[in-house]
This record gives C-alpha cells, sequence and structure tokens, in this order.
C-alpha cells in the first residue's frame, strides 16, 4: 500500500478546528489532524506552537474552545483522562510520572481499576505487566520493587508499560522518549513497529530529527497553533520543516555551520583546568584543560560519569583532584557553586524544573534571578531595568512570551528553557558550562541557540556542553570527551567525530570494531510526581 493510500484510510483518530485559548494566549487557533490506524504520525513546532495543548486535549486533560474530535468516525467529548483512556487515547509525557514507593507491578497497573469496567485479574496484571516490560528492557524487574530503586530510563519505560498493557488504539508519546537510554529507546521503537503492525496509530512529538527519521511515516507542522501541513517522512528533511515551522526561509544549518567553521587557537588561554578529579572511587582520575575560545562536548551512555564531570566543574570534585579557574597562568580552586559563579563561571542545568525555575515567581524574575545587583537603581529593584537587559535575550533566543509578569510555569518548556538560559548568558560568564541546553528545544531554536555560542567564543568565551544528541556534537563542538564506566575514555577531535565513531566510543569500542547503531537519549531527572498526567489528573 503507498503512502497516499495509507493516509486516505479511515482515521481512528481525527481532530478538526480545534482552538484553545489560556486567557490572552491562543495556544491553538485551527488545529486539524488526521491518523489512520496503524501509523506513526510525528507532530512538531516551534516551542510554544501548540503541540502539548493539543496533546492535552486529545487525552481529555482540556477541553477544546471549539472544533471537533472523533474517534473511529464517532464524536467524542472527553470529560476528563479517564474517558481518553477508555476510548482508547494513552499518552506518555517528558516527565517521568510514577509512584516512587510503589511497585513496578502498581505502576504499570496504576489509575486502572478506576477507568476500565472489568477489573483486570491478578494474575493477568502480573503476567501482561511482565510481558510489556519484556519488550523495552534488557532485564525485567521484579515486579514487587519499589519503582523508585529503578534508573530514571526504567522508570520512564515502567510508564511506558503502563500505556502499552491497555492495548490504546492511539498511543500518544510527548517527549517521552528523552529520558530513555539509547537501547531501551530502540527496544522501544521495536515494539512501535510491532503494534503497528496489528493497527496501533501512535503520535510522536518530539524535537529530535534523528528520532522522527528512524520512526515517522508522516510529519504533520504545527505553527503559531495551526496546522501548516502533512508530509510524507521522505520529505520532511531539516531544513523543510524549519522552514514550514518558522514560516520563513531563514535557514538551519547556517548557524551551526559558522561554529563548526571555527578554528579555536591551541595557543589560547587556559580558563579552567581540571586535576586528577575522580568521578567515582576506583576509576581513572581525569585531567582535563579548557582554552578560551573552544566548545568542548561531554558524551557518553546515560550515567558514565559525564554529568559527574560537569557538576565537579561547577561545584568542584566530589573527592579526590582540583578544579583550578586560571588567570593569566594562576590558578584558583573551585570547590563551591558561589565560588565558581564568582570566578565568571555560568551553569545552566539540565533539570529545569528541579534546579533552575522558580515556579511562582514571573518570567522576569527568573531571568534575572542571577543578576538581580544590575537591576538596582538608587537603590530600588528597577522592573524596567530588568525588561530592558532581558529584551535582546528574549529576541536573540526567540522567547514566546506574553508579558513579563506572566508566571513562568505558563511558558511552553522549550521556551522555559530559553528563559534559564538567557539568564546565565546575562552574567557574561567566561567559562558556559552547559547540561544538555538544548532538550526540549526545537530544531530552529537549537540553531539560534549555537549561534550565540558562536558570537561568544568569538569573544573568547569558552564553552563545555554536555549534550545527549549525537548530531549535535557532530556539527558544533571542536573535541567531545567521551565518559565510560565514570572515567574519561575517548577524546574525539573535530576530524575524527563522525555519528559512527561517537557512538562506537560510548561502547568502548572503535568504528573498525564493528556496527554500533542508535543515537543517545538522555533523562530528565525531574522528581517523580504521583500523577498520571502532567496536570496531575490521575
Ligand atoms: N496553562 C497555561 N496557561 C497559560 N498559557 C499556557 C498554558 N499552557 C500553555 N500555554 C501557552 O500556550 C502556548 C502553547 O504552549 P504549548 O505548551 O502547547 O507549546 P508546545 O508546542 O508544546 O511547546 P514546547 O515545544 O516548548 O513544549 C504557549 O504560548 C504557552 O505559553
Amino acid at each position: 500500500m503507498n503512502e497516499q493510500s495509507q493516509a486516505e484510510r479511515p482515521a481512528v483518530l481525527e481532530a478538526a478546528g480545534l482552538a484553545k485559548a489560556f486567557g490572552a494566549t491562543r495556544a491553538l487557533r485551527s488545529c486539524s489532524l488526521r491518523m489512520p490506524a496503524g501509523e506513526v504520525h510525528a507532530l512538531m513546532g516551534e516551542n510554544g506552537s501548540g503541540k502539548s495543548t493539543l496533546v492535552k486535549i486529545l487525552t481529555g486533560v482540556h477541553a477544546p474552545d471549539s472544533g471537533t474530535l472523533t474517534v473511529d468516525g464517532r464524536p467524542v467529548r472527553f470529560g476528563g483522562p479517564a474517558a481518553a483512556i477508555r476510548a482508547g487515547v494513552m499518552a506518555v509525557y517528558q516527565e517521568v510520572l510514577v509512584v516512587g514507593p510503589r511497585s513496578v507491578l502498581e505502576n504499570v497497573w496504576l489509575g486502572a481499576d478506576g477507568v476500565f469496567r472489568r477489573r483486570v485479574a491478578e494474575a493477568d496484571k502480573r503476567s501482561r505487566a511482565a510481558a510489556v516490560l519484556a519488550e523495552l528492557l534488557e532485564q525485567v524487574p521484579d515486579l514487587d520493587t519499589p519503582v523508585e530503586q529503578l534508573s530514571l530510563s526504567d522508570r520512564q519505560a515502567c510508564g511506558i508499560a503502563r500505556a502499552l498493557v491497555r492495548g490504546p488504539k492511539v498511543l500518544i508519546l510527548d517527549e517521552a522518549t528523552s529520558a530513555l537510554d539509547v537501547a531501551t529507546r530502540d527496544r522501544l521503537f521495536r515494539a512501535v513497529a510491532r503494534r503497528k503492525a496489528e493497527g496501533m496509530s501512535v503520535l510522536f512529538v518530539s524535537h529530535r530529527m534523528d528520532e522522527v527519521d528512524a520512526i515517522a511515516d508522516r510529519v504533520s507542522v504545527l505553527r503559531s497553533g495551526e496546522s501548516v501541513v502533512t508530509l510524507d517522512a521522505a520529505e520532511a528533511t531539516t531544513a523543510e520543516l524549519v522552514r514550514l515551522m518558522t514560516g520563513s526561509e531563514h535557514l538551519a544549518g547556517a548557524s551551526a555551520a559558522d561554529v563548526a567553521g571555527r578554528a579555536p587557537d591551541p595557543a589560547a588561554p587556559v580558563l579552567l583546568r581540571a586535576a586528577g578529579v575522580r568521578l567515582h572511587p576506583g576509576a581513572e582520575p581525569v585531567d582535563f584543560e579548557l582554552r578560551a575560545g573552544e566548545v568542548v562536548g561531554l558524551a557518553g551512555l546515560e550515567g558514565h560519569g559525564q554529568d559527574a564531570f560537569i557538576k565537579a566543574l561547577w561545584e568542584g570534585p566530589p573527592g579526590e583532584g582540583s578544579v583550578l579557574r586560571t588567570v593569566d597562568g594562576t590558578g584558583a580552586p573551585i570547590r563551591s557553586e558561589q565560588q565558581a559563579a564568582a570566578a565568571g563561571i555560568g551553569y545552566v542545568p539540565r533539570d529545569r524544573r528541579a534546579e533552575a525555575l522558580f515556579g511562582t515567581m514571573s518570567i522576569r524574575e527568573n531571568f534575572s534571578a542571577a543578576t538581580l545587583r544590575q537591576d538596582r537603581r538608587s537603590g530600588l529593584l528597577s522592573r524596567r531595568a530588568a525588561q530592558e537587559r532581558f529584551a535582546p535575550y528574549r529576541s536573540a533566543l526567540k522567547i514566546r512570551m506574553g508579558r513579563g509578569s506572566d508566571p513562568v510555569s505558563t511558558l511552553s518548556g522549550g521556551n522555559q528553557q530559553k528563559v534559564v538560559i538567557a539568564r546565565w548568558l546575562a552574567r557574561d560568564p567566561q567559562v558556559l558550562l552547559l547540561n544538555d541546553p538544548t532538550r526540549g528545544v526545537d530544531i530552529g531554536a537549537k540553531r539560534d541557540i549555537y549561534a550565540l555560542l558562536a558570537e561568544l567564543t568569538a569573544r573568547g568565551v569558552a564553552v563545555v556542553m554536555l549534550s545527549t544528541e549525537v548530531d549535535e556534537h557532530i556539527e558544533l563542538m571542536d573535541r567531545v570527551l567521551v565518559f565510560r564506566e565514570g572515567a574519561l575514555s575517548a577524546t574525539l577531535t573535530r576530524a575524527e567525530l563522525t555519528r559512527q565513531s561517537l557512538v562506537a566510543a560510548f561502547f568502548g569500542r572503535t568504528v573498525d570494531e564493528g556496527p554500533v547503531s542508535g543515537t543517545v537519549a538522555g533523562p530528565d531527572a525531574g522528581p517523580t510526581t504521583p500523577a498520571l498526567t502532567p496536570d496531575g489528573a490521575a
């Protein structure tokens, strides 16, 4: 069956003309989507374009202001998430939603008894949970283990199993893969392919082109709350998608090339020096020098030391070793984040919710949190000063927002991330440590961030960036440090960097030792919450 006829098959889920406003913000203006059975349909759009709002309407979390929804050709109006689940629409979100102290089994079946008309027998629950987990995990954990004892990736697999055991007609993965490690992510994609053949449809929301390339049949683009177009996956190149998402011809890739085209000066002064930093007892200590104007990537399989290393550069080493901020050949030791900040180091953390955002405070306050002193006028904090300082970052990072006084929690996930990045850029750091900064950021905005990094490095700023995206390392970095088992296992220079060489290095191999496929996903190390949807509607 060709692609054309696939799109013409009867729709299992269809949305037409959906609109939803939050106060003055029109999150969705007119959104339509048609999903036939047995299709993986990717949904892409800039940060704030309305993707999560659409997902929340499809899963009964929000009621639309107007527009219609049909499931199997019948009009539906979901009164809440339970109604959507009953209709066969289940979502898994970026945040890992499990109840930590409850068992794996309970988490997989969480909420089911209130939703299904017939209770599922205990033995049946066990066997179905074990079967689905066996598809997703290399080793099925004891089903009675409290889920909090599992790794973040395995916890997310339990969240995905929760959806799969219910045999959904439509599975929605809303950036749900970002918490999975590479092997689990690949197993999920295989499980999706099997269920697709049985007629399950998947709505796949992601900012990662490698993942969209790997599983999508078709791609729909949302722009400012409106459906723009649906393409066959083969037509959906990065450049074309950026054009459709932004509505302009400005091109993806140009700014990344600016960064990649630079040749850092090998004689530039060393700004940061780590010596003998032991990340885990028994692991080889790490030595590292960072020169002005460099962009150095940190990579590896999840939990292999790269996260501990970037934190050591910010807070000081966890045990043995030293981190020195060097100026004119002399070094000041870093033993705390306060010392790091005072020495001109900036740090954008990975988990914006837990580590970086003040949820009840405004967008402006969140931006100026690290630079309040600059906004004093005659001893008083000036809102206008903060607003003026924020303006260039807002425009450079294209932060989509209403008023600066709006709570930061009203921003879309990607725009929240940009506010955190702006906060640290405003400190004018000499050394910028970025812990997976573009996670959740749309493909166009990633380029804007790369362009900003190019500007900074041209001024002599040095950047260390942990990234879970292989392509980002290849496009951006002057060299990449690969971590394995708590130690530095390989350093790849720009000339040596390819998808194959980098992924091989994650597994402790070189490209000549045989192929290893895939990219590396990283976790949202966010807090676990006892809810099935991000809004707490279990
Ligand atoms: N509860 C809310 N209150 C006010 N505004 C909201 C709320 N939820 C979403 N919005 C606004 O609606 C718009 C669409 O947000 P949405 O989260 O749907 O975007 P998105 O496409 O999922 O973005 P991202 O890629 O960053 O996750 C944004 O302008 C956002 O600020």
